[in-house]
This record gives C-alpha cells, structure tokens and sequence, in this order.
C-alpha cells in the first residue's frame, strides 16, 4: 500500500501529531479530574498512563455518499464511543449529536481549526457515571451529498486491564468491554436487544428517517 503524499514526504507527521494529541488528552483528562475530585487511582490518567498498552487508535473513515444505499448503509448508526475521548477531524458536515436529555438530533457543523472531542463510555464507567458518554451518528447532510465525506478519529482508550464497575455494580475489563461493543458494531444490523451498549438507552436505535429528515433540515 502506498502512503498518502504528505506521508511519504515527512514520514514524521503521523508520528508528531500522535504525540500532541496524546498530551493533549492527558491534558484534558487531568483537567476533568481535577473538576470531578478524582484522585489517587481515580484520578483519569491513572488508567492511560503512556508506554501500558492500550488499543488507543487512528483511524481514516471513508463514508459512501448518499444515494449509493438504499436505507441506514450510509453514515453512521447511533453510538456512543467505547473509548475515553475522540477527537474527531472532518470538513463534511454529518455529524449529529442527540441534545442531552432529549431524542432530538442537532449537526455539529465542521469549524476550520477545530477538532470535535466527544466523550466514551469508558470515561462515563472509570468516573462512576459522573461524565456521560455522547450519543451521535453519521447522517447525510442535504448541503453536502455530493461530498465524500472523510473523517480522522484519534479514540483515546484506557489501558487494556483498566477495570470499570458499571450502575449494576458489574466489574469489567476493559477489553471486555470493548470486545462486547465491536461484536455489535460488527452485526452490520440493529439488533434491539443491543441497544443499551450501543448507545446507553433500552430499545432504541436512533435511526435516520429520510422522509422526516428532509421535511426539517
Ligand atoms: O465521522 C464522524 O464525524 C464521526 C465518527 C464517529 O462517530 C466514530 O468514529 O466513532
Ligand atoms: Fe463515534
């Protein structure tokens, strides 16, 4: 496989810009402890601490464009993240986030120089629920359906034997908990009975309607 041209230019960029976005989220997940009192083994870097290993990630997204599939094969079906935090790059709108409290979908338009950072489950699990995981997905957005949309996602992760107690009191490993989400990631079909890993809510699917979709954008 050939490297993208900057890539093979400056075989250091990846490198480089892993490195600032690794501190930059040691940064915030000190800031946040700091704000919710975590210390000690709570404190959030605790359990991402650098050189442990991790199943932290970057990754290129390619979405298809709209037309090319006939229902929820475009975008991104509802979710929240198993990670920690997610940095998410891109300059098509899509992305929608459902407001807090509530089953409305708002998009979250691209802004030059800005990274969208959403909230995991892993960092609602390790604060014992005090943080809460975004919901959001991958619409397409009728300004932009001639657009390939593209999307770099730096997805922060725990460390692998980090250990979360969900609101049941059930002890997890992190591995575990991820196993458990990609499994149904890797279903390709909404299964209601996944839901609540999925996106935090019972029986509910979050899928896109075209028809209400294009009556209200
Ligand atoms: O492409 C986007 O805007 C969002 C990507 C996303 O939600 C994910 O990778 O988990
Ligand atoms: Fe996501």
């Amino acid at each position: 496989m050939v490297a993208p041209r900057p890539l093979q230019e400056d075989g250091n960029i990846l490198q480089a810009n892993i490195s600032a976005l690794r501190d930059i989220s040691l940064a915030i997940l000190d800031s946040l402890s700091q704000s919710l009192g975590l210390t000690g083994m709570s404190h959030l870097t605790s359990t991402h601490r650098v050189g442990e290993a991790s199943t932290t990630a970057l990754g290129l997204l390619k979405y298809l464009s709209h037309g090319t599939s006939e229902d929820i094969g475009v975008g991104h079906i509802a979710h929240t993240d198993a990670g920690s935090l997610s940095f998410v790059f891109t300059d098509v709108p899509g992305l929608q986030v459902a407001l807090p409290g509530t089953v409305e979908w708002a998009y979250i338009p691209p802004r030059e120089g800005h990274a969208i950072v959403n909230v995991g489950d892993s960092l609602h699990l390790l604060s014992q629920g005090r943080l809460r995981s975004s919901l959001h997905r991958v619409e397409p957005y009728l300004d932009a359906l001639n657009r390939t949309k593209y999307t770099i996602v730096y997805l922060v992760r725990p460390e692998t034997d980090a250990v979360f107690i969900d609101g049941d009191g059930k002890e997890w490993k992190c591995k575990d908990w991820y196993l458990k989400k990609f499994e149904i990631f890797g279903k390709g079909a909404i299964d209601l009975s996944d839901s609540f890993v999925l996106t935090g809510r019972e029986n509910y699917d979050g899928r896109w309607n075209p028809l209400t979709a294009a009556a209200t954008v």
